[in-house]
């Protein structure tokens, strides 16, 4: 089980303080959220931002585009090399652009990534995942930190997981929203490899604490 760090809930004027304290925490991606304010009714930080953190990251990055129109952000990041960059399944009007743009992300040197909103059914999309690195299942509706996990998007996870072994994928299943000790580790018995933490970790009076919270829980259950 792996660790992302969502830093929406951040300040903007502390990010790079902020970052440096994260560098040292026992966390391995920082998961960027990009909102156009069209794809999700918030605005975050566009490619110049993405390119500052980079710059005091030392954690790999992990680009979640919540964005209308992908293609216009994934030519812009190219160059501060993100391990995943993932699209959202409901920004493309056609299955043929859902390929398309995961195609030009591998042959860019990036694992591709589909995202899932709660509400969309897990067979929409069963005829990407074999071209998928990383399956990231929205566990609230994006565009805002501090939400509730939604329990309905455990069918999604374990068809996802069910889907994997049966057909022999190898893309990692990731959270996002609402995730804590007690929804990563229900996350993670139901298949999860990737927890992304948001304000639980941010916002936490210990940031060690909490996060040995939630690695010692998944210690127990062996993963
Ligand atoms: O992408 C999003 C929301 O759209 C997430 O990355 C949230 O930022 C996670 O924050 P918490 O729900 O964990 O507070």
């Amino acid at each position: 089980m792996e660790i992302g760090v969502s830093i929406l809930n951040i300040p903007m004027l502390s990010l790079a303080d902020e970052i440096e304290k994260l560098n040292k925490e026992a966390i391995d991606y920082f998961h960027l959220d990009v909102m156009d304010g069209h794809f999700v009714e918030n605005m975050t930080f566009g490619p110049d931002i993405m390119k500052e953190i980079a710059k005091v990251a030392d954690k790999p990055l992990d680009i979640h585009l919540m964005v209308d129109n992908p293609k216009f952000f994934i030519e812009k990041v190219l160059d501060i090399h993100p391990k995943y960059v993932t699209v959202h399944y409901e920004a493309f009007k056609t299955d043929k652009a859902v390929f398309d743009v995961l195609e030009k992300l591998r042959s860019a040197g990036i694992l591709p990534g589909l995202a899932v909103n709660p509400t969309t059914p897990a067979e929409k999309i069963k005829p990407f995942l074999s071209e998928v690195d990383v399956l990231l299942q929205m566990t609230v509706q994006p565009g805002f930190g501090g939400q509730s996990f939604i329990e309905d998007t455990l069918d999604n996870i374990n068809q996802f997981a069910s889907w994997r072994q049966q057909y022999q994928y190898d893309y990692v299943i990731e959270v996002d929203g609402g995730i804590n000790d007690e929804t990563g580790k229900l996350c993670v018995e139901n298949g999860v490899d990737i927890l992304v933490l948001g304000s639980y970790l941010v916002c936490a009076p210990n940031r060690e604490q909490a996060l040995e919270k939630v690695r010692g829980v998944q210690r127990k259950a062996g993963n």
